[in-house]
């Protein structure tokens, strides 16, 4: 539905002309009413009122600095008030003239005094995001800052600078210290003014207070906390009455509540994790650095040493190679025109250090877990009424049907708590299940889930969301130590499992990910989790990303880190791709490079792209043959019905051979959608898709057709989601990471040096549009002609294939090349599986041949 809407937006002209022809007066109103909605869309309405903004920021900032030097002079105009803007008597002497006075007077003086300079910031922000058309400051936690800023700022300094002539606290100021010495004396006013600065600091900076003499218990052994801690290594048993109201469950905490079925009383047991280890500031092999401006990094010698290293291995002097990015791609362009290709000289001499990728960019930092922000406190808050109220709500209602439960144990997870029933002997496990709607009623909760039983466990489950739900933030996965030591091929941090334990899995293995969820129910920050947590842990080398956008905003942010991570078609522009034609070409190429790879792997005698790139690795393979170390390759297509709804067949196709054949060669899509219906994802995509996540749906339909099961549609949005993994379905909290976030993680990239250009896929030529084109003529030479001929006769091997691989062709266009060249005597006639006899045995032959040829 909210698409349909979407799309209609985007054609306002289309949907005007329709109305028109059904009405009359009406119909103008509603014309006029889809212009202006077409203009409030317009880009350059964005750019013009951001561009006012920013103006009213600098406006305003000199207005205040040059106020700050004539407002003695010019106090007695001022006064007067805005009358003075139509006495043309009347002169003043700020540098922006009588509007710029008043306003200064206005916020300086009347309202914020010093303080008032905060509020450009404001514009500014609002500038910024509108010229840009996104979020670039968040501008609510400016206007929350500037706000407290200004009030704070305004008191401190009237407080502290009472009787001077200048009036820093301005009015507001003033009148608030004003109040605050009649209620609490000069004394209390003080007290009042400081606690709020020392507040600050402490929210800011969270120091560190510690005793001498506790740090001595410390070492000995740890002084008893309260249920919160995990500081105990033994899990503490609680009366019930002992637990604060809201208990704050350390993370991996398991709750057990046991029940006696008959007086309802329980036990609450915690069971506390190992405190979590939070992540090592360098990775392996990776010194941290501060980014200081694009392009200028700070020197640092281990860099710089690392780099003479580097450079006597490729046999260059040192002083040439540091920092020379002109140097790289010089020695690059000399080997093999791919950007990855190998700058080390890969000649198969076995003594050699193995070639490592990583080399061609070894200044490259990945991105350091400071770029993220924890989203509120970590820990897992459960209210022990709520557990009780819950659970004897459970027994009531199943009471009610009369289904007897021996025990009830509860797992509180940051969304949802797992209530774990043994029921009595002999109930029937499909009685519970179908009460599940009855149960959610008297609960009087959205998003119960039951699970009747839970796999391997001999229970069942009744989820039931918290009322205080905790934000899973992706800073801590990244931390954590399953992340961080993984030894995943692509790991992939997704969030959080019912029992708090982080869900980290292998997107290599998956191999493939669809993904659906309706609007705004936690997708985009998904796929951001998903990408981020990809490139916090690859090297630009290891790893490239073919991104498709139909909604043209998502994935821009992205676009900023084209040279380090992104994969593109030959001349392309924009390395995000959001037409659909294009779309068509990337998906048709993307089989293409997933055919070369493959007869990489059978050239090289391996079976995936791991042995292949170890072989590649150890210098056994020759980059002369084609040979290359192969990045892993990861499609994301985000809104796929999109796509499917416009091109059908010639989109689905190619997505369902690669998902069938890619995995072997390195190649995994991630496809998202906000329509999971049969006629998107069909039968032949869903086969090939067997790990699928659904955030919430909007009908039992769509879950079953996501997860071949229901319950998507019961749960509660906001990254609360399902994963069916090797036909086991979890639920998990899904990490958050926000847009500003993303930006830090992109921009810390982007400031880095990258690749020349972006990775290549090979080109793609659509023979309808060479026929409609017609500029196919057979007896007319493609341009590549003498290229491929001096190819083939270099290698002394007629084979098609080999032209693909090396000249990054489709595979229609090697093969006219290839006739091409049999007409022209170079190569013998097609044999079948075996390659072509090269006719011309030397370069010189060719030439000469070539000349001939004319
Ligand atoms: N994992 C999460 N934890 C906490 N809040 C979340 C999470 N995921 C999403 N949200 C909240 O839900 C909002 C919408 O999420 P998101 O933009 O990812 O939705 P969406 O499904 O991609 O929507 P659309 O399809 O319209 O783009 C976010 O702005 C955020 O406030």
């Amino acid at each position: 539905m909210a698409n349909k809407s979407k799309s209609k937006n985007k054609r306002p002209t289309a949907r005007t002309n329709t109305k028109k022809a059904a009405t009359g007066t009406w119909k103008v109103e509603k014309e006029e009413k889809v212009q202006l909605k077409a203009l409030a869309k317009d880009e350059r309405t964005w750019k013009i009122a951001g561009t006012t903004f920013l103006l009213v920021a600098v406006f305003l900032i000199i207005s205040f600095v040059s106020y700050f030097f004539t407002w003695k002079q010019d106090f007695t105009q001022i006064s007067r008030g805005s009358a003075i803007l139509w006495d043309f008597d009347v002169s003043v002497n700020n540098l922006l003239g009588k509007l710029g006075a008043l306003a200064a007077h206005f916020f300086i003086y009347k309202l914020f005094g010093v303080a008032a300079v905060l509020i450009c910031t404001f514009f500014f922000v609002v500038g910024v995001n509108l010229m840009w058309r996104r979020r670039v400051f968040s501008v609510w936690r400016n206007l929350k800052y500037v706000t407290l800023g200004m009030l704070a700022g305004s008191a401190i300094l009237a407080y502290l600078l009472p009787n001077e002539e200048f009036r820093y606290g301005g009015g507001v100021g003033n009148m608030i210290v004003h109040w605050l010495v009649a209620s609490l004396g000069q004394i209390g006013a003080g007290a009042v003014l400081g606690l709020i600065v020392i507040a600050y600091f402490i929210w800011q900076f969270n120091p560190v207070f510690s005793f001498p003499g506790k740090l001595k218990r410390v070492n000995g052994a740890p002084p008893p906390e309260p249920v919160t801690a995990g500081a105990g290594d033994e899990p503490e048993v609680k009366e019930p009455e002992a637990v604060e109201k809201i208990a704050p469950v350390q993370e991996g905490a398991k709750l057990i509540i046991d029940v006696d079925v008959e007086k309802p009383k329980y036990d609450i047991k915690l069971v506390n994790k190992e405190p979590e280890v939070h992540a090592k500031e360098e990775e392996e092999g990776y010194e941290r650095i501060t980014v200081l401006k694009p392009g200028i990094k700070k020197p640092d010698p281990v860099i710089e040493k690392a780099d003479a290293a580097a450079a006597q291995e490729l046999n260059i002097p040192a002083a040439e190679k540091t920092g020379s990015v002109k140097q790289e791609e010089d020695l690059k362009l000399e080997i093999n025109s791919d950007p990855i290709a190998p700058v080390q000289p890969a000649v198969a001499d076995e003594k050699k250090k193995p070639y490592e990728p990583a080399l061609n960019l070894r200044n490259y930092k990945k991105p350091t877990t400071d770029l993220l922000e924890t989203h509120g406190s970590e820990k897992v808050v459960q209210d022990p009424n709520e557990l009780e109220n819950n659970k004897n709500q459970i027994i009531q209602t199943l009471r009610n049907y009369d289904i007897e439960i021996q025990k009830i144990s509860a797992t509180v997870g940051p969304t949802v708590t797992l209530y774990e029933i043994v029921p009595a002997a002999g109930v029937r496990i499909s009685k519970i299940k179908n009460l599940e709607d009855d149960i959610a009623l008297s609960l009087s909760a959205l998003g119960i889930r039951i699970i009747a039983p839970i796999p391997g466990r001999g229970t069942i489950g009744i989820e039931v969301p918290n009322a205080r739900k905790t934000i899973v933030s992706m800073k801590t996965l990244l931390a954590s130590e399953e992340f961080t030591k993984s030894s995943h091929s692509l790991p992939i941090a997704l969030g959080k499992r019912i029992d708090n334990k982080n869900f980290i899995v292998d997107l290599a293995t998956m191999p493939h990910l669809l993904m659906a969820g309706a609007t705004g129910q936690g997708k985009s920050v998904g796929i951001n989790a998903i990408l981020v947590s990809l490139l916090y842990s690859k090297h630009p080398s290891q790893l490239k990303f073919v991104l498709v956008d139909p909604k043209k905003v998502e994935l821009s942010v992205y676009s900023q880190i084209v040279n380090h991570f992104l994969a593109r078609l030959p001349n392309e522009e924009d390395a995000i791709i959001t037409d659909t034609k294009k779309v068509i070409n990337t998906l048709n190429a993307l089989c293409i490079e997933m055919d070369n790879r493959y007869d990489l792997l059978k050239d090289a005698g391996c079976r995936n792209i791991k042995e292949y790139n170890a072989k590649f690795a150890a210098r056994k393979l020759n980059p002369e043959r084609g040979h290359m170390f192969m990045p892993f390759i990861v499609l994301v297509v985000d809104e796929f019905a999109d796509l499917i709804m416009t091109a059908g067949k010639e989109v689905e196709m190619p997505i369902a051979r690669l998902a069938q054949l890619a995995r072997a060669v390195g190649i995994h899509l991630i496809i998202a959608t906000q329509r999971p219906s049969v006629n998107i994802i069909t039968g032949i995509i869903k086969a090939n898709f067997p790990a699928r996540i659904a955030f919430k749906v909007s009908s039992k339909i769509d879950s079953r057709t996501i997860l071949d099961a229901g319950g998507a549609d019961q749960l509660i949005g906001k990254g609360d989601m399902l994963i069916s993994l090797n036909g086991e379905i979890s639920r998990l909290q899904c990490a958050f990471v926000d847009t500003p976030e993303v930006d830090k993680v992109v921009d810390f990239i982007a400031y880095q040096e990258g690749y020349p250009e972006p990775f290549l896929l090979p080109e793609y030529i659509d023979e309808k549009d060479l026929e409609a084109a017609g500029d196919f003529d057979p007896d007319d030479r493609d341009s590549l002609f003498e290229d491929a001929a001096r190819l083939i006769v270099a290698n002394q091997i007629g084979s098609t294939s080999l032209l693909q691989r090396r000249m990054k062709l489709g595979y229609n266009r090697a093969g006219r090349l290839m006739d091409q060249l049999e007409q022209a005597g170079i190569v013998g006639p097609n044999q079948g599986s075996k390659a072509r006899e090269v006719l011309i045995k030397t370069e010189a032959e060719l030439q000469q041949h070539l000349d001939m040829l004319g």
